[in-house]
Formats: C-alpha cells, structure tokens, sequence
C-alpha cells in the first residue's frame, strides 16, 4: 500500500480518511481523467463531497491530446484556407500549399506538447485529489490503483464511483495487420511529419476529418470506405458533398472498397493494401479509422458482476443498471461518443451523485437536472470538413425508423444571401425534420462552408421543442447564412 502516486489535492482530508480498513476513504473515485471524469470530479467537488480520481496516462483524456484538440487544430488551417481561396482578392495569397511544418508546430501547442502540468493545478484548486496508475474495480466501492511503480493504492467510495475510462481505436484483425505497424487516431493526430500516400480506411467522422486534414498537409489520401457513401449516420447529401470536396483537393475516395489484407514486408518499407476482390494499393501509411470500442477491459468488471471488456449500459442519471454506487459517463456507456455530451453527461452524474449522497431524490424526469436526456433526443455534431457538416436530433431516417410521421424540408444554401456572401461558388444544403403531429423540429443537418457555428441555434430549437409558429417569430440577421431558418420555414409553409 503506498501514498506515493497521490500528486495533487488532499486525500480526503476531515473525510475519515482511513475508515476502510488501510483504504483511503473518499466520496467519491473516478476512475479516468479525461474530459468527461474531471467534470464528474468537479460537480462532485463543487457540492462538498471528497473525490479522488485516478489517471494512467494524461489527465485531460483522448480528446486533449490524440482527439478533438489536435485533430482541430490540424484542419484549423485548412478550412481557413479553403474559405480564403473561394474569395477573389484573397485567393491569390493562398495559393501556395500550407506551410505543414507550422501547422504541426501549431496542433503540438495545442496538444501542450503531450504534457498534462497545466491540468494538475487545476485539479489542485479544486480539491480533488489525482492518483496515477491504472485503477480497477475490487467489488463494491473499491478501486484499486496500480502506479507506475507497481505499488498498490486501495480506495473506497463511501457514495459513487464515476468509470469515465473513455474509448479506444479498433482495428480490424485482417492478415498482416501487426506487421503493417497500422495509424489509429493517435498517430493520425500525433503524426510528425505527412506521409507520401496515406491509405485511410472508414468513412465515419475520423476517416473524413483526417482525410481531408492530410491531403492539405501534402499527403496523397486514398479513402477507402466499405459502404456506399460517407458519414453514414448524417443525412446522405453530408457525406455526398464531403466526397465531392475530398475529389476535389485531390484525395480519390473508393467506396465499396474492402480491405481484405495488409502487408509490409520491411518495417521502413512501404505497406500493400489487399482489397476484397484482389487488387492491391501501395501506401506509405495506413489509418484504420473504423469504429471505437470501452476501455474495460482490463478494469476489474467481473469482480462486481460486470462483463469486462463490454460498454457499461446506465439510466439517464449515468448510473449503470441495477447499481447503487457505480457510474460509468462518457464514451463508455456508448450512449453519445463527444466530448460534449460526454460533459454534459458528467454534469449531470455529479449533480445525481450529490443529491443521492445527500439523502435527495433526485429528478430523473426527462429534462430534469438528473437526466441525460438530451442523449436521446437532441445530440449536436461539427464535423471539421470543407465544407463543414453540422447536425443535431434526428436525420430523417432515424426519424422514421423510430415510427414519427415527419416530412423533411429541404434548402439549397447557396441561395441564401449570406451563404453567396461567405463564398463564391458557395455549395452547401440544409434539412430540417419537422415532427408532423406536434409541429416542432427533431432534427436539423446543415452542410456547407461556416456552418459549424450555425448549430447550436438548432439545438435550442430541438431541445426546447418550439413550435413552427413560434420560430417564424424568431427573425435571423440579413446578410447571415443563418437566414437559412427563415428559408426552410418559408419552404415549409409552402
Ligand atoms: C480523432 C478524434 C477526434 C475527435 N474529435 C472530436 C470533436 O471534435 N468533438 C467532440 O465532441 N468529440 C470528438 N471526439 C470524441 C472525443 O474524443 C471523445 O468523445 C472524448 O474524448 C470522450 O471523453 P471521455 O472522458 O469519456 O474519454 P477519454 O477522453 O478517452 O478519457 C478517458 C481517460 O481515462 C483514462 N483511463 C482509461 N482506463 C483507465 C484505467 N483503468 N485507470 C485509470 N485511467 C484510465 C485514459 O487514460 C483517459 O485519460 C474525437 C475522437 C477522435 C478519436
Ligand atoms: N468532429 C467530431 O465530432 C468527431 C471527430 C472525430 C471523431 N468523433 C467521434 O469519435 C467516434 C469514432 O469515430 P470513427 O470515425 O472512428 O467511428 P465511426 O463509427 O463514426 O466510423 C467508423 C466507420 O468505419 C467503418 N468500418 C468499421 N469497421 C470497418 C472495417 N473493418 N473496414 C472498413 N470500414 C469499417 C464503419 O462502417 C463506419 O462507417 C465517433 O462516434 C465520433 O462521434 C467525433
């Protein structure tokens, strides 16, 4: 049993500290400190409870150093260079490539140099205490923490433990694949330098991002995508207009393409993709962008009756089923994979957490302070492209699937003046999803240069349910894109 490996705040100091026999006693221990467990952990702090959490790598998580950080600092440049180029006057000064060297530079800033210092006094002003080492459950209210010297740290929660252990890449387990030395999205954020060609494989929202990222920074992209279109949860015309761009900047994009192997003979060499049907691709570097699985593994699940390795299903307090005590928010429970969600997700346990630690009752109503509901109804997504795609609720498809009676509005965004403005030759969609019976918004998908900043005013319309009749009262500034709601509003009342 060792202290050693506590490196920031007091271990639950006035908390009755050793009351589990040698355990350290606290509040509440979350197990991950990536976005999701230091919100969890500051909720909890900010109500008076003692919280320990418990890091094996970098406190700040996926997101702050191989995810949304670095990835958007990558296509930063990018997109900004894209909109300058479609303005006469402006497009001359871009024309010449990126300059990949200060963009790099730029993403490692962002990333802070894959050092976590500047998180740890954070932790420190709030009173929560950090152990470092990979924790795992020990039956009921215990977490054991294994550091990085191999001594052991027993902890027990007196009211919660928060699993905010996030998620990682998955790689298929196609022949050759350990030789290939594949990209998964850490390299692909984390990459020194661009390779000659790279091979990208999915379609999903990494493959697109670090498509479209790589191509700039002076890769030649081959994007090999299994099914038959890009972004296939978004509505089709995002993933349509996403290909048509990555065409453009001079990444090929093969759908229908599967790969049926991999091969990299020498380990300086380069790696030989074998698709279904036989053909074979050459490739500097290949990126596996196809999907994430739980980092619960290897987390003590069996000794609380779990299935380790398996996402952690919960109610929309985030606790997990037929539980008391454990918690599981963020990428692991599987309900909503973003950062975002995953905080709010967070904030929302933490409020529970105390309010059961209290002796409250807390209000699980759909939209009450304790439930994640907007998991269900309302999730926004950016996806950093050019052009950008912007969603939130449901596509028209998942609308109907789910049995509403709908109609979806569509608009050409390159009839809005704004959208003219923005941009020569402005290509862009929107669809809204109205809810037939109640006449109110369940989803609306805008895809086109600047949309990412459009999203959130189709958020509060979702999440509030306002009416048709009311948001024709809610007037957009002339000349914005955002005159696109007047638009699908006009469209819609024919
Ligand atoms: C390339 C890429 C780009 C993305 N871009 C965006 C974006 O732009 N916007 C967005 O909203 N989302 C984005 N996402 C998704 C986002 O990264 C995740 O939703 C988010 O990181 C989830 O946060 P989390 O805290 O649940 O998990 P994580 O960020 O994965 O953090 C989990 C933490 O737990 C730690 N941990 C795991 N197991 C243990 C253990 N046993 N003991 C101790 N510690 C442990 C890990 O080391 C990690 O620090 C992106 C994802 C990828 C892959
Ligand atoms: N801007 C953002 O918000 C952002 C950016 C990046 C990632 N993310 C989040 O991270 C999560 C992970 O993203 P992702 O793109 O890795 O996953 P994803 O599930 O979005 O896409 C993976 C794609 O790979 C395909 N695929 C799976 N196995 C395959 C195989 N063996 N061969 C070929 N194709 C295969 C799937 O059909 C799918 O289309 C997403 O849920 C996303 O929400 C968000």
């Amino acid at each position: 049993m060792s202290e050693s490996s506590a490196v920031s705040g007091t271990a639950a100091e006035g908390s009755g500290r050793h009351g589990g026999g040698d355990a350290l006693v606290f509040d509440v221990v979350v197990v991950g400190a990536g976005p999701v467990g230091e919100n969890v952990a500051d909720r909890a702090a900010a109500a008076g409870l003692s919280v320990a959490v418990v890091e094996s790598e970098l406190v700040g998580g996926e997101c702050s150093y191989w995810a949304c950080m670095p990835s958007k600092a990558l296509l930063r440049p990018v997109i900004a260079r894209a909109d300058a180029g479609r303005l006469p006057g402006l497009a001359g000064a871009v024309r010449e490539p990126l300059d990949t060297d200060a963009v790099l530079a730029r993403r490692d800033e962002f990333a802070s140099h894959w050092k976590d210092d500047g998180q740890l006094g954070w932790l420190d002003s709030i009173g929560v205490s950090l152990y470092r080492g990979h924790g795992r459950l020990d039956g009921e209210r215990r977490v054991t923490v294994e550091g990085p010297d191999g001594g052991r740290t027993a902890l027990t929660a007196r009211h919660a433990v928060a699993v905010c252990t996030g998620s990682r890449a998955v790689v298929p387990g196609l022949p050759g694949i350990e030789d290939a030395r594949p990209w998964t999205s850490r390299e692909a954020t984390s990459a020194k330098a661009a390779p000659g060609r790279l091979a990208v494989v999915g379609g999903g929202v990494v493959g697109v991002e670090m498509a479209t990222a790589w191509a700039a920074l002076g890769s030649r992209v081959t994007l090999l995508v299994r099914g038959d279109g890009l972004l296939p949860r978004m509505e089709p015309f995002a993933g349509e207009l996403v290909a048509e761009a990555l065409a453009g900047a001079g990444a090929e994009v093969r759908t229908g393409a599967s790969v049926a192997a991999v091969e990299r003979s020498r380990p300086d060499g380069p790696v030989t993709v074998v698709l279904e049907g036989g053909e074979r691709l050459e490739a500097d570097e290949i990126l596996f962008a196809t999907g994430r699985a739980p980092r619960t593994g290897d987390l003590g699940l069996e000794t609380v009756g779990l299935e380790p390795g398996s996402w952690l299903s919960v109610d929309d307090s985030c606790r997990v089923r037929d539980s008391e005590w454990l918690y599981a928010v963020g990428d692991v429970n599987h309900r909503a994979l973003l950062t975002h969600q995953g905080k709010y997700q967070a904030r929302i346990a933490g409020a529970a957490i105390a309010a059961r630690a209290a002796g409250d009752t807390p209000d699980t109503r759909a939209w009450g302070a304790h439930a994640a509901t907007a998991d269900h109804a309302a999730v926004p997504q950016v996806v950093f492209t050019d052009p950008e795609v912007a969603a939130v609720g449901l596509s028209l498809a998942e609308a109907e699937r789910a049995g509403h009676r709908v109609r979806a509005v569509d608009y050409d965004l390159s009839s809005v003046a704004g959208a003219s403005l923005y941009a020569d030759g402005y290509r862009g969609r929107a669809r809204m999803v109205v809810d037939l019976e109640r006449e109110i918004l369940l989803g609306v998908t805008l895809a086109g240069p600047g949309v990412g900043e459009l999203i959130h005013a189709a958020t509060v319309a979702v999440v509030g349910e306002v009416p048709i009749s009311r948001l024709w009262h809610a007037v957009p500034s002339y000349p914005t894109i955002s005159e696109v709601w007047l638009r699908l509003l006009e469209t819609y009342r024919g």
